[in-house]
């Protein structure tokens, strides 16, 4: 835990940006060499944005229609990104995977499905322990690629400000591909719908074939009524990632030319973690001072009074679409704690969309001794977040998911079952464990099935 320094020509920045330095910062790394941090940072707060300011308040917008039930969120990806796989091969897998589950919910849901990613700057991670040993040797614990390597050498381990720099430049190149593919054809409605037909001879997977029948049936609708499926062959797409590291945040903010507003360039939407979200904490204090839409990821220990604090802090304008709570509260415990924080948000009349992360309070320790997931709890988190909502008449306006394109062994479960002996083939991850392709599209069946009950 530490204070987050920074140049001094910047400590009085627009807005109070930089009031958040005299805060208590969490799980920020202890960069060793101060001088290599600011001239790092100062060449990252001249560099091009990632996104620009219009493109984050369209999705405010769009958050906005989630939290009416008008629209629906589907946020995905890694759980840490890594340099090595910032390659195309793997952005494609993943987006593809997105937009198979998107249009599977899109026809759960009847309404339209904002696409989002937890890409292009997904990679800092706060953790349990500040360290960790092996073999009696104790190194500082991996924070992400952009903080420190995973390899255990002190070398790999000790924080770089170069990483920040690094980060900035793979994520705008990311940025670049996921433009390429969402806006190329790759998207193209039918194609993407022949993908979730290829899923579906699996004979394990028959039990969604009825779904994909109806969505068939639906774009040989569309087909006759003369859609235009050339308009269809691009999609909105949007970048997100936790903002952990305060130093690369703040140096990626700009001042928008158009509202005089401060905006976080680095990715359209921000969240805060459960970690990080003291309201007296540095990374309150910065998000409650930039403009994109923001999310807070509230756990099982979060009471109503929190949320209702956070709605103040970082929502003073109750703007629709500004704030988004994700809760992680985990299966056993979703349906006992979700409710009272819902009913006491709603009743303030704050605007806030409310998300489920199925994954983060579902982490467990196999036998073989893999950190791990089991599927059917993820969807049983799912299961209790929309219980909760019928109940009090709220809506559940999406999901938060750890994810991959790649045929990982991860997630325990799935119809291609994957046990705990399983795990050892192809256990990729550096840190949590992701769903794979065919796991993460049987999760989008059988959310779209809760969608329509
Ligand atoms: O993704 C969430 C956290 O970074 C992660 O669960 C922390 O894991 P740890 O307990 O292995 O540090
Ligand atoms: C760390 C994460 O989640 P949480 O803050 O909910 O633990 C995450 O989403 O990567």
């Amino acid at each position: 835990m530490s204070v987050v320094t920074g140049p001094a020509e910047r400590s009085a920045g627009p807005a109070g940006l930089d009031h958040f330095r005299t805060l208590e910062a969490r799980q920020q790394p202890t960069w060793p060499d101060p001088a290599a941090l600011a001239a790092a940072t100062g060449r990252l707060a001249q560099a091009a944005p990632i996104v620009v300011p219009a493109q984050a308040d369209t999705l405010t917008e769009r958050l906005a229609a989630a939290g009416r039930g008008e629209a629906f969120l589907l946020q995905g990806g890694d759980c840490a990104e890594t340099f090595a796989e910032a390659n195309a091969d793997r952005i494609r897998n993943k987006i593809r995977t997105i937009l198979q589950m998107a249009v599977v919910l899109t026809h759960g849901a009847s309404t339209p499905v904002v696409k989002m990613g937890r890409m292009a700057g997904q990679y800092a991670k706060p953790r349990s322990s500040d360290t960790e040993t092996r073999d009696g040797v104790t190194l500082p614990a991996y924070r992400g690629d952009m903080i420190n390597g995973f390899a255990f050498t002190e070398q790999d381990r000790t924080p770089d400000p170069e990483r920040l720099e690094q980060a900035y430049r793979i994520s705008s190149a990311t940025a670049n591909v996921v433009r390429a593919f969402t806006q190329g054809g790759f998207a193209d409605l039918r194609q993407v719908h022949e993908w979730n037909r290829g899923f579906m001879r699996n004979p394990a997977y028959a039990r969604y074939e009825k779904t994909a029948d109806e969505i068939d049936r639906a774009i040989r609708f569309m087909h006759a009524c003369g859609a235009d499926f050339d308009a269809l062959r691009s999609v909105e797409f949007f970048l997100s990632h936790e903002a952990l590291v305060l130093d690369y945040e703040r140096a990626m903010t700009r001042t928008d030319q158009r509202t005089g507003k401060a905006y976080d360039t680095s990715a359209h939407f921000l969240w805060i973690g459960e970690r990080t979200r003291q309201l007296d904490g540095a990374h309150v204090d910065f998000m409650s001072r930039i403009a994109n839409p923001i999310g807070v990821k509230l756990g099982p220990g979060t009471t109503p009074q929190d949320a209702l604090a956070l709605t103040e802090r970082l929502n003073p304008d109750n703007l629709p679409g500004r704030l988004t709570f994700v809760t992680r509260m985990g299966a056993g415990t979703v349906r006992d704690v979700l409710p009272a924080i819902v009913e006491a948000v709603t009743w303030s009349g704050a605007n806030v969309t409310w998300v489920t992360d199925p994954m983060h309070g579902n982490t467990i320790t196999s036998a073989s001794g893999y950190k791990t997931r089991r599927l059917t709890d993820v969807l049983d988190e799912v299961a209790g977040f929309f219980e909760v909502h019928k109940r009090l008449g709220t809506v559940p306006g999406g999901l938060h998911m750890e994810l991959t394109g790649d045929d990982v062994t991860e997630v325990l479960g799935g119809s291609e079952e994957i046990s705990d002996e399983g795990l050892a083939l192809r256990y990729e991850t550096l840190v949590d464990p992701r769903l794979n392709h065919q796991q993460s599209l049987e999760l989008a069946f059988q959310v779209a099935e809760m969608l329509r009950a």
